[in-house]
C-alpha cells in the first residue's frame, strides 16, 4: 500500500523547495481534509509562511455526545476510521518534513492559544457549510481576535492572527459556479448540465515534496486510541473492512481503477450490494477528506486517456456531481436540511414509534432485504447506495417513521457520514427535499427480484436463510421473523407514488416537531 501511495504522491506533488513568499508561522487546522495531496489549506499555509504548524483538535463534542433521538454523534467504527486517518496523516506529514500536533480539546480554545504561543499570523482551514461546523469557525475566529499581537515575536506579527478559510470539499469549486450558491437550481439535472457546460474542474494543487521544517514543538501529542475516545473496539469480520487514511485511499483508487480495471464497468455494476467491487467504495475517504474529489477526477481523466473512456468512466463523475450538489444545497438551504419539513417545509405527520423504529434499526423487520442491509450497516459502517435507498423508503413510506430518526442512526454508523450527503439524500427519500419531483417509493419485492434475485446478499447477512431455496430467501414466509408492517405497494418499484404518501401519513401518530440538534 505504501508503494502505491508513494507513486501517487510523486505524481501529484511538485519538487519545488521552499519559496518563502511569506514570513513567520502559519497554522494548518486539519478538519475534514485529512490529506496531504491536493490540500489547498496546507499549500496556502506553506506558500505564505516560513514555517507551518499542522494541528488536529480531537474535539470532545464529536465523541460521547448524543443527538435529539439519543444516538451517539459518532459510532465506534467511524471513530476507529478517524484514528487511522490521523495516524496516516501524521506519517505522511513526517515524510514531508513536518509532523501533526494532536491536541485534545475544542478548536476555539486550542487554536488561539497555539497562535499566541507560536506567533502565528494565520490559521488556515478548509471551509465547512453546516451549522455546527460554522459555529466552531465563528468561535475560532473570535478567539483569534482576542490574541494580542506580539511585535517582539519571531514573526514580527503586528496584527491579530486571522482565520483563513479555504474551499476544498467539492469537485467543482464554489467560485467557479455559474451562479451564487443561493441561486442554485432545485433540480439536479439542471445543476449538472449547467456546470458541465459552463465550468471546468480545477487541477489538483501540487503539494511540495518538502514542507518542513516545522517550528520547534516540545510535545507533538498522540493520536488517541479507541478506548481513549470512550469506545470499545469493534471488529469487522464480515463485509468490507475499510482502513482510514490517505495511503489506503490512494491504494483503493489504484486497485479499483488500475489493478482490477473496474472503472470501465462501473455503470453496470454500481447498483450491486454484495462484495467489495460493485462500486468504488471511495466515500469514507472522501468524507474524511483523505481523498479529494479533484484527485478522483484527475485519475478518471488519466484512465480515459490511457485505457478507455465510456459511459461508466463518466458515471463516476456524474455521481460526484451529486455529492457536489448536496454540498452546495447546504449553502443554499442551511439548517432546513435538518428540519422535519426539509427545504420545502413540507407539513406531514410522522410517527416516532419506538418499537417499529428499533425493529428497523436492529434488522428485525421480517423483510430480509431490509434486515440484511441494516445488519451490514451496524457491522461494517457501510451500506450500498441501493441498500440506503431501499431502507430509507421502507422506514419513511412503509413504516411512516420520522425520517430524521433514520438519518440520525445513519449519522452514528456511517463511515462516510457527511451532513450534506446524508441529510440531503434523506430529505429526498422522505419527499421533503428541495426537488418536489423527487418522491420515491421502493418496492421491496421488486428490488429483491431485480438486485438480489438469488438471495445471495440476504443469505450472506442472515445465515438462517442460507438453507432455503434461492428463490425463497427474500420471500421466506413463516420460516422467518414476522413482518412488522405490511407493505404499501406489493408490485411497483422505484416509481413516483406521491399521491399515496398522504395515506401513509394518516395511519401514523404525530411525533412532535422540535428542531434537531443541528439548529444554530
Ligand atoms: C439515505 C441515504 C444516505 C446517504 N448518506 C451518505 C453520506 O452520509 N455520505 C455519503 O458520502 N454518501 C451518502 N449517500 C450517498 C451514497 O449512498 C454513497 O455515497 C455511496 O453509496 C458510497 O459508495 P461508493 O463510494 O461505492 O459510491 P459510488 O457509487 O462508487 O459513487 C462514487 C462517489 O459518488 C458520490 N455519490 C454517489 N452517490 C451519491 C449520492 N446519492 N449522494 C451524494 N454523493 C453520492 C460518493 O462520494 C461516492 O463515493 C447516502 C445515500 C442515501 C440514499
Amino acid at each position: 500500500m505504501d508503494r502505491i501511495a508513494d507513486q501517487a504522491f510523486q505524481m501529484y506533488s511538485s519538487s519545488s523547495s521552499r519559496i518563502g513568499l511569506g514570513g513567520g508561522t502559519a497554522i494548518v487546522w486539519f478538519r475534514n481534509d485529512l490529506r496531504v495531496l491536493d490540500n489547498e489549506a496546507l499549500y496556502e499555509a506553506w506558500v505564505s509562511s516560513q514555517m507551518v504548524l499542522p494541528v488536529y483538535c480531537v474535539d470532545p463534542r464529536l465523541f460521547g455526545t448524543t443527538y435529539y433521538f439519543g444516538f451517539p454523534k459518532t459510532g465506534a467504527l467511524r471513530a476507529q476510521f478517524l484514528i487511522e486517518c490521523l495516524a496516516d496523516l501524521k506519517k505522511n506529514l513526517i515524510k514531508r518534513g513536518l509532523n501533526l500536533l494532536v491536541q485534545h480539546g475544542k478548536p476555539e480554545e486550542i487554536l488561539p492559544s497555539l497562535a499566541k504561543a507560536y506567533g502565528a499570523h494565520t490559521v488556515y482551514a478548509q471551509k465547512e457549510t453546516c451549522s455546527e461546523e460554522l459555529n466552531i469557525e465563528r468561535l475560532v475566529s473570535k478567539g483569534l481576535q482576542r490574541v494580542m499581537p506580539e511585535p517582539s515575536s519571531e514573526s514580527s506579527n503586528a496584527h491579530n492572527p486571522k482565520l483563513q478559510l479555504i474551499w476544498g470539499t467539492t469537485m467543482y469549486h464554489i467560485d467557479d459556479l455559474p451562479y451564487d450558491a443561493g441561486s442554485l437550481p432545485d433540480v439536479y439535472t439542471q445543476f449538472r448540465k449547467s456546470v458541465e457546460a459552463k465550468c471546468t474542474i480545477r487541477g489538483c494543487i501540487k503539494t511540495p515534496a518538502s514542507l518542513g521544517p516545522p517550528p520547534s514543538v516540545s510535545e507533538w501529542g498522540y493520536v488517541p486510541s479507541i478506548d481513549q475516545l470512550g469506545f470499545q473496539s469493534q471488529n469487522v469480520n464480515r463485509g468490507m473492512k475499510f482502513v482510514g487514511g490517505e495511503s489506503a485511499a490512494l491504494g483503493r483508487v489504484n486497485e479499483y481503477f488500475w489493478k482490477k480495471d473496474l472503472l470501465k464497468i462501473y455503470k453496470e455494476t454500481r447498483n450491486g450490494m454484495l462484495g467489495p467491487d460493485y462500486s468504488t467504495k471511495l466515500s469514507p475517504w472522501l468524507a474524511s477528506g483523505s481523498l479529494s474529489p479533484r484527485f478522483i477526477h484527475a485519475e478518471v481523466k488519466r484512465y480515459e486517456k490511457e485505457r478507455q473512456a465510456n459511459n461508466s468512466t463518466y458515471w463516476v463523475l456524474f455521481e460526484l456531481i451529486w455529492r457536489d450538489y448536496f454540498r452546495f444545497l447546504s449553502v443554499k438551504y442551511g439548517n432546513s436540511l435538518f428540519h422535519i419539513g426539509g427545504p420545502r417545509k413540507v407539513e406531514r405527520r410522522w410517527s416516532q414509534d419506538k418499537n417499529l423504529f428499533e425493529s428497523w434499526r436492529n434488522g428485525r423487520t421480517g423483510y430480509p432485504l431490509i434486515d440484511a442491509n441494516m445488519k451490514e450497516l451496524s457491522t461494517t459502517g457501510f451500506m450500498s447506495n441501493r441498500g440506503r435507498q431501499i431502507v430509507c423508503s421502507f422506514l419513511v413510506r412503509d413504516m411512516g417513521i420520522d425520517w430524521r430518526m433514520g438519518a440520525e442512526w445513519f449519522e452514528t454508523c456511517l463511515l462516510d457520514f457527511d451532513p450534506c450527503s446524508n441529510y440531503g439524500n434523506w430529505t429526498y427519500g422522505a419527499g421533503v427535499g428541495n426537488d418536489p419531483r423527487e418522491d420515491r417509493y421502493f418496492s421491496i419485492p421488486k428490488q429483491a427480484q431485480t438486485y438480489d434475485p438469488e438471495g445471495e446478499y440476504v443469505a450472506y447477512w442472515l445465515p438462517q436463510l442460507r438453507s432455503l431455496p434461492k428463490e425463497k430467501r427474500n420471500f421466506p414466509g413463516k420460516s422467518y421473523n414476522e413482518q412488522v408492517v405490511p407493505l404499501k405497494f406489493k408490485g411497483a418499484g422505484g416509481k413516483h407514488h406521491s399521491q399515496d404518501t398522504a395515506t401513509a401519513a394518516r395511519r401514523t401518530n404525530y411525533g412532535g416537531m422540535r428542531p434537531k440538534g443541528h439548529v444554530g
